[in-house]
């Protein structure tokens, strides 16, 4: 195939390249990833923590990654920077719904988007927040890290993709000190297929400060599904199990929803770029 529009687009500073490729025309396997990882280089491509294409459900996209599709008409095919997969991205799919109203794809209002976990809804309009259904945030065993040579302990959460949250005492780790650029050490056994790593401080009058080390990805600016985890384990080490919070990420602020049934994911949601890749695609097949 030859070039390929593309669209730039971040939720509090978790970036994402946006591939409108709706009959699932090209084929981000080949390679292993080859075109997410040349697309979301920062210095040879156009730079982002993920790619989100934008695939119809009724695709051979949709198809290959066996979607159940429910009410959605579009399907957000996810890929992190490394060109891996993964099951959820909870500022990607704001991003992606507003790319949805942005591009005429649906109107304003409340739409089903398909992702690898499952339907979310999501609440967008042309401008201002972005509003996401993430489903319940569900708290498995407790488990330890080492983040720049630091042992922390946390919860895994599945928000739909896994994540372990380590509420940490500012006593004991200065956030903003850390390094989170190396991948932390993680229980392998409990996380096969990886994880995402968070530290954060405890809830202080309904807020927390949160950093996050991505799987597939590295250190990103925010993780959506992460401060979704963040804020269900910090409830959780204050004995609580529902709830509002406040959680500032370096790249901005989010709100977490979280009621006995489900969680909700508010923030912005900006697009920033339009454009042409002009390098060689390859074409599913
Ligand atoms: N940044 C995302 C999460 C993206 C997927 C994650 N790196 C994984 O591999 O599970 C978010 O906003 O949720």
């Amino acid at each position: 195939m030859g070039s390929v529009e593309f669209v730039k687009g971040h939720g509090t500073e978790n970036d994402f390249i946006v591939l409108p490729d709706p009959d699932g025309a090209i084929d981000l396997d080949a390679g292993g990833g080859a075109l997410v990882r040349a697309l979301c280089h920062r210095r040879r491509g156009i730079g982002a923590d993920g790619v989100l294409r934008v695939a119809r459900t009724d695709s051979s996209a949709a198809a290959l990654a066996g979607i159940d599709a429910g009410a959605a008409t579009w399907f957000m095919d996810y890929r992190n920077g490394d060109g891996s997969l993964a099951e959820m991205c909870g500022n990607g799919v704001r991003v992606f719904a507003r790319h949805l109203v942005d591009a005429g794809l649906v109107a304003p209002g409340t739409h089903p988007v398909a992702t690898r976990a499952g339907t979310r809804w999501v609440t967008v309009d042309h401008t201002g927040p972005v509003t996401v259904d993430m489903g319940p945030a569900l708290i498995g065993p407790g488990s330890s890290t080492v983040v720049d040579g630091v042992e922390l302990t946390g919860v895994a959460v599945d928000v739909g993709n896994p994540h372990l949250a380590c509420v940490a005492p500012a006593d004991r780790v200065d956030l903003d000190a850390l390094d989170l650029a190396r991948p932390p050490r993680f229980d392998a056994s409990l996380f096969p297929h990886g994880v995402n790593v968070e530290v954060l401080t405890p809830l202080t009058q309904g807020a927390v400060r949160l950093r996050v080390h991505e799987r597939g990805s590295g250190e990103t600016r925010s993780c959506g599904t992460g401060t979704v985890a963040g804020a269900v384990a910090a409830l959780h080490a204050a004995g609580r199990g529902t709830g509002a919070v406040t959680v500032h990420t370096p790249g901005g602020t989010l709100v977490v929803g979280v009621d006995g049934a489900t969680t909700t994911l508010t923030g912005p949601a900006e697009l920033v770029a339009h454009g042409t890749w002009g390098a060689p695609v390859p074409a599913a097949t």
